[in-house]
């Protein structure tokens, strides 16, 4: 039974799928403090959250058993992602869910500041009938400067567009062919500062966006300037904006989102040309629901090692691309423990190499599948996809990747070369099309090994009779060679042996094969095998 804890208040109709789900059991906890909810994540696989729960580093460390955190929203600014990744706590969110309502919230915003709707309801509601006080302004021929031209910037844009107003955007994923697509302009961040009657931001908060909108920028600015932020608190430095408006530079600001939440500077929350609303952007009924929709299949599809879609710390690929890469996953996974169960030590340096026909896909996958089962050796269960590379940064370590358009007599090739010292072991392997996965070499000696569970790496002379004695002996243990396959540099010099066997081996095994003269070096390789691979499980395990 899967247990999921859900705080802050999610649409309870979006989560019907998983009230109905005979393995999941739901508990509904509102208004919990960071302690009570501290002292209970422990017992759940699952959380979900909006924006108000804080998913600290602490409460992630609590999580003992936590798969999943989920954001029924897009930002995930309250979720400690580092930490969760670090945990190798899979982090979704439901992006696009809540698009259409928070760019409605935007132009709502928009409207109230040019006319002044809050403020004329506010008189009104106090008796007075003040037909003076509140002359607006048009936004017709108007410019709008959309900061961040991602899903809401670019619905803001298309709305704001049959207002007749200019829109300038800038984004740096903003190509010339889609704001030409779009009727809009491509500027700079200092061109909308210069040009703009209205500033709308829609970006992420993230070290690059915090304090966008500050003295420097604000200096820049039209005078009469209306400002306006439905995205996240800190992107615009709510002090610098303060002091604008008092100055009279800027003429108003709308917010939705404040730096602390909820806010509690007065001179923001007083002022009478800043109108507020407690973040509610993506608060409409349609949005509540698809967001925690969204989430919950998500959620059960992950627990069913379905497809994964909006993973926020997991590599993105298209089905295609997964589809594609799927072979090879596994493969590079069983090269990496191939390698380090030879190496036997931590590695100093890993370099990574693709050829052929891989080095068109996507790779990145790929490396994780490998940099997990290289860690895995020394870190064991605590090593997943999620947080192979974080743990191998954190170990002081990094890897190279290289990728070579030869195809060294193979359609793909993959290859692992791990240093410690001055030992080196590299593995090569390929997918053969038609026959699969094939290790074919193992330290420059050319193999052709089927990857299995059990294999026995065995070093030695290549002297006679040395085949034949290594397969007595695991005969005499019972022990079924499933393939053999021999290697050497030269005829009477060194050679190595790999077999696939089809059950485990014990070390006396080992021991006893250390008896036949000439024999230099055994080991034991025990790799990882499924015989279907699932991306999505092994993304969360
Ligand atoms: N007020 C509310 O209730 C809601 C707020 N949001 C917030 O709105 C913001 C935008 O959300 P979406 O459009 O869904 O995200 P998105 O990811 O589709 O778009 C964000 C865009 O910002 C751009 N960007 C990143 N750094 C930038 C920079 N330095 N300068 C300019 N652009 C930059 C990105 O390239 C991207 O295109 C997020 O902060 C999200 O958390 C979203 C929904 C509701
Ligand atoms: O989705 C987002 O980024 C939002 O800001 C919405 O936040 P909320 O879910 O309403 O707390």
């Amino acid at each position: 039974m899967y247990k999921i804890l859900v705080t802050d208040s999610i649409n309870v109709q979006g989560l019907q799928s998983l009230y109905e789900h005979p393995s999941i059991l739901v508990d509904k906890k509102d208004q919990l403090s960071s302690a009570e909810l501290r002292e209970i994540i422990g017992n759940y696989d699952a959380l979900i959250v909006r924006s108000q729960t804080i998913v600290s580093k602490e409460l992630i460390h609590s999580a003992h058993r936590l798969q999943i955190i989920a954001r029924a929203g897009v930002g995930v600014d309250n979720i400690d992602v580092e930490a969760a990744t670090r945990k190798g706590i899979i982090v979704i969110n439901a992006p696009g869910a809540n698009t259409i309502a928070a760019c409605e919230h935007t132009l709502a915003m928009l409207l109230s500041l040019a006319r002044r709707i809050p403020h004329a309801y506010q008189s009104m509601s106090n008796g007075e009938w003040n037909r003076n006080a509140f002359k607006g302004v048009e936004l017709y021929e108007k410019t709008l400067g959309i900061i961040g031209m991602g899903k809401i910037g670019t619905e803001v844009a298309k709305r704001a567009k049959s207002f007749q107003m200019k829109i300038l955007g800038y984004d740096p994923y903003l190509t010339e062919e889609r704001a030409k697509k779009l009727g809009i302009v491509k500027a700079s961040i200092n061109e909308i500062a210069i040009q703009s009657d209205f500033i709308t931001v829609h970006t992420p908060l993230i070290k690059e966006t915090r304090n966008l909108v500050n003295d420097e920028f604000l200096q820049k600015t039209k005078r009469g300037v209306r400002i306006i932020n439905c995205a996240r608190g800190g992107i615009i430095d709510e002090a610098a904006l303060i002091r604008a408006i008092q100055s009279g530079h800027v003429a108003g600001a709308a917010l939705d989102v404040f730096t602390q939440e909820p806010p509690t500077n007065l001179d923001l929350l007083q002022h009478p040309n800043i109108i507020v609303t407690p973040h509610l952007g993506a608060s409409t009924e349609e949005a509540q629901e698809k967001v925690a929709k969204e989430v919950s299949d998500e959620i059960i599809n992950i627990f069913e090692s379905q497809t994964i879609r909006h993973a926020v710390n997991a590599p993105q690929m298209s089905g295609e691309t997964q589809l594609k890469m799927k072979p090879y996953l596994q493969l590079g996974e069983q090269l990496a423990e191939i390698a380090i169960q030879l190496l036997k030590k931590a590695p100093e340096k890993i370099d990574i190499a693709y050829y052929g026909d891989l080095v068109e896909e996507d790779t990145s996958l790929l490396t994780r599948y490998m940099v997990k089962g290289i860690l895995s050796y020394h870190l064991s269960d605590s090593v997943n996809l999620i947080n192979a590379i974080h743990l191998l940064k954190e170990h002081g370590l990094s890897y190279n990747v290289q990728r070579n358009a030869t195809n060294k007599g193979f359609a793909n090739y993959m290859e692992l070369v791990l240093y410690k010292g001055d030992k080196k072991v590299n593995i090569g392997a390929t997918v053969l099309n038609g026959y699969g996965a094939r290790i074919v070499n193992i330290n420059n000696y050319r193999v052709d090994v089927r990857p299995e569970q059990h294999l026995l790496y065995i070093k030695h002379q290549d002297i006679p009779g040395m085949i034949g004695q290594v397969g007595s002996i695991l005969g005499s243990y019972s022990i079924n060679i499933g393939t053999m396959q021999v290697g050497r540099a030269a005829i009477g010099g060194e050679a190595i042996m790999i077999l696939t066997l089809d059950k485990k081996i014990e070390q006396e095994v080992t021991h006893a094969l250390h008896s036949i003269s000439g024999l230099e070096d055994v080991q034991i390789l025990e790799l990882s095998y499924e015989e279907e691979l699932s991306v999505e499980k092994a993304l969360h395990l």
